[in-house]
């Protein structure tokens, strides 16, 4: 299965409440005049029907359309509001998408198209890969709420890296939470990659010197460093990760190469509080998005990208190693509404 397949069928439950969403709006077309011949302009080419299909009357020349005006252009906007878009992106998306199109009779996957393209375009300028330095060991350092997916997102882009011929070392920060701890080392385990745990209620941030003093002797290329997610104390979690900082300087100040921020999809609008806190507390250089897979909420995505700007390194779909992937804006504004491609 491509993974664009496989991106299409974890977002099933964003796109199908999309998709609902669109067949009830078009569907609501007040009674409109007979059908106007001519195609509308400059909205995608639906793909021809079969001979089978055009007998049948099925197929898009069969696809019930709905000319293009205000009070569609309402609904609209209520449906991606309802996908976690948020109000400004939302509002956005569906200004460009009426440009020169007011009064068009546009079907479902006309819009699911000019939907994609709109999305994609917002998310295309913060798509990018987390960027690899030749500098040995390179810090990348974890934070994130609990439960938003560090620990898992740490083993898969373990187990990636690894499997690109990269040497890598984890240190399991969270020394309060023994089950984190635990679960890294299964991780570690199942990636050959060496798990520095310390004792629990210990302070990570010896942990994370001791951390890269071994990730330095074994020239690791990667050092990954898992972080405590308690936002209810956040004065405390801004001193533990300023800490955790200080020390890895004290052997490269120029680390932690990159802060990866994890967020879990699921959470929906929340995650734009999360973002605007983990900034001010650790200096957040990308993100990663995870259960995507289990939520209808996946346009939080893309308020993300509109609102900060921030890179988008990597996207999780699922529980398993390979579910973690490089986020491409096209892909995923494709999957995002269901439409076809
Ligand atoms: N469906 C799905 N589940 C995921 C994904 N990423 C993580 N999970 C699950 O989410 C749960 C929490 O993930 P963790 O990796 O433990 O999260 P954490 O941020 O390390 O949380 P703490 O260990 O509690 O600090 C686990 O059951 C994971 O298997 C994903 O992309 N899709």
């Amino acid at each position: 299965m491509s993974f664009f397949a496989k991106l299409k069928s974890r977002l099933t439950r964003s796109s199908s409440k999309l998709g609902e969403g669109l067949d009830a709006i078009v569907a609501e077309a007040p009674a409109a005049p007979e059908a106007t011949p001519e195609a509308p302009a400059s909205a995608p080419e639906p793909a021809r029907p079969g001979l089978i299909g055009r007998l049948f009357g099925q197929g898009p020349a069969a696809e019930p359309r709905r000319v293009l005006d205000d009070e569609m252009l309402e609904s609209l906007e209520d449906l991606l509001i309802s996908s976690d878009m948020g109000v400004d992106t939302a509002l956005r998306v569906t200004a460009n998408l009426a440009e020169g199109r007011m009064g068009k009779r546009l079907s479902v996957s006309e819009i699911k198209a000019l939907l994609a393209a709109e999305i994609a375009r917002i998310m295309e300028p913060v798509a990018r890969p987390m960027p690899i330095y030749p500098k040995r060991p390179q810090v990348v350092l974890v934070v994130g709420v609990n439960g938003s997916g560090k620990t898992t997102t740490i083993g898969k882009l373990a187990s990636q890296f690894r499997a690109a011929g990269k040497t890598v070392v984890i240190a399991a920060g969270d020394t309060f939470r023994a089950a984190a701890v635990e679960q890294l080392k299964v991780w570690g385990e199942r990636a050959d990659v060496p798990v520095l745990t310390a004792p629990e209620g210990s302070d990570p941030a010896s942990l994370a010197f001791d951390a890269m003093t071994r990730a330095e002797a074994d020239g690791a290329d990667l050092l990954l460093i898992d972080t405590a997610g308690r936002l209810q104390n956040r004065q405390d979690l801004m001193e533990e990760l300023a800490k955790i900082v200080r020390v890895i300087r004290k052997k490269d100040p120029e680390a932690p190469h990159n802060t990866l921020l994890v967020l879990d999809a699921t959470t929906g609008q929340n995650a734009l509080n999360q973002v605007e806190i983990f900034s001010k507390i650790a200096d957040v250089s990308g993100l990663v998005m995870t259960k995507l897979d289990g939520t209808a909420k996946g346009g939080v995505l893309v308020a993300l990208a509109d609102r900060f700007g921030l890179p988008i390194h990597a996207i999780g779909v699922g529980e398993q190693i390979d579910d973690l992937a490089p986020f491409d804006p096209e892909e995923f504004a494709r999957a995002l509404v269901g439409a076809e491609g």
